[in-house]
């Protein structure tokens, strides 16, 4: 009952030409499918790929969105100018963001919260290191990701949302979580989101990313709880990007 979603996030990576040959080619290969389908491009080029990609299935979104609405925020991007540029996702605490650019907990909500006031559905990124995980605090670690934004917007939001687990130790390193590492987390943060409203949680769309490839994604889109995928490196290359696409 819920619909897959492929999101490709292309982080800082290609050229203008390269980005608009890759969205072409995702554009004509594709074919009719039920599965979403959508990349996350840099701020720059969201225009240019969202011309390249008209008319196709696929989405676009942007890999982050400021957690103010308007102001003296320089260098920021405000969801506002996501919605009028016809953008439809927003990644929010990715882990890069947060262990690069400072990205808290309580930021990562508020922008979370920005992107649902126009209409951009945020893509909440969430996810324990290598340490984390060896000291048994996987779930400790996603509850407080999770609970600054539950606190900040309410339950009734994730309505709109899409949440990403992102082991942060299996991304960029070709070590993929196991179908089964990866399904008891997503079962776990359906089952917190469940308890607060299990119609939100019966519907939410909860996608796995790290090292997905497409030797990997088959056997973890088939888990229960696992609703597509978050792809880095692997989106980058059309072939590889289509065939993860398919693999739901
Ligand atoms: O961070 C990721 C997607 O947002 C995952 O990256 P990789 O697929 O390159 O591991």
């Amino acid at each position: 009952m819920r619909r897959s979603l492929i999101m490709g996030n292309w982080k800082m990576n290609g050229s203008r030409e390269e980005g608009i040959q890759l969205a072409t080619a995702l554009a004509e290969g594709l074919g009719t499918v039920e599965q979403e389908v959508a990349v996350c491009v840099p701020f720059i080029y969201l225009t240019d790929i969202r011309n390249a990609l008209a008319g196709s299935a696929i989405a676009v979104g942007a890999q982050n969105v400021a957690d103010q609405a308007a102001g003296a925020y320089t260098g920021e991007v405000s969801a506002a100018m996501l919605a009028d540029s016809g953008i439809k996702y927003a990644l929010v605490g990715h882990s890069e963001r947060r262990s690069y650019y400072g990205d808290t907990n309580q930021s990562v909500a508020n922008r979370f919260a920005q992107a649902l006031k126009q209409n951009i559905i945020p893509v909440l990124c969430v996810g324990e290191t290598l340490a984390e995980r060896e000291a048994d605090q996987t779930f400790s670690v996603i509850d407080a990701q999770l609970d600054a934004v539950i606190n900040t917007t309410g339950i009734e939001a994730f309505a709109n949302a899409v949440i990403a687990y992102e082991p942060v130790w299996a991304i960029g390193t070709g070590k993929t979580a196991t179908d089964e590492q990866a399904q008891e987390v997503h079962a776990y943060i359906r089952s917190r989101i469940a308890a607060l409203n299990p119609e939100i949680a019966a519907k939410l769309q909860i996608l796995y990313g790290g090292s997905v490839k497409a030797d990997n994604a088959k056997g973890l889109f088939a888990q229960p709880d696992i609703d597509g995928g978050l792809v880095g490196g692997a989106s980058l290359d059309a072939k590889g990007f289509l065939q993860i696409s398919h693999s739901v």
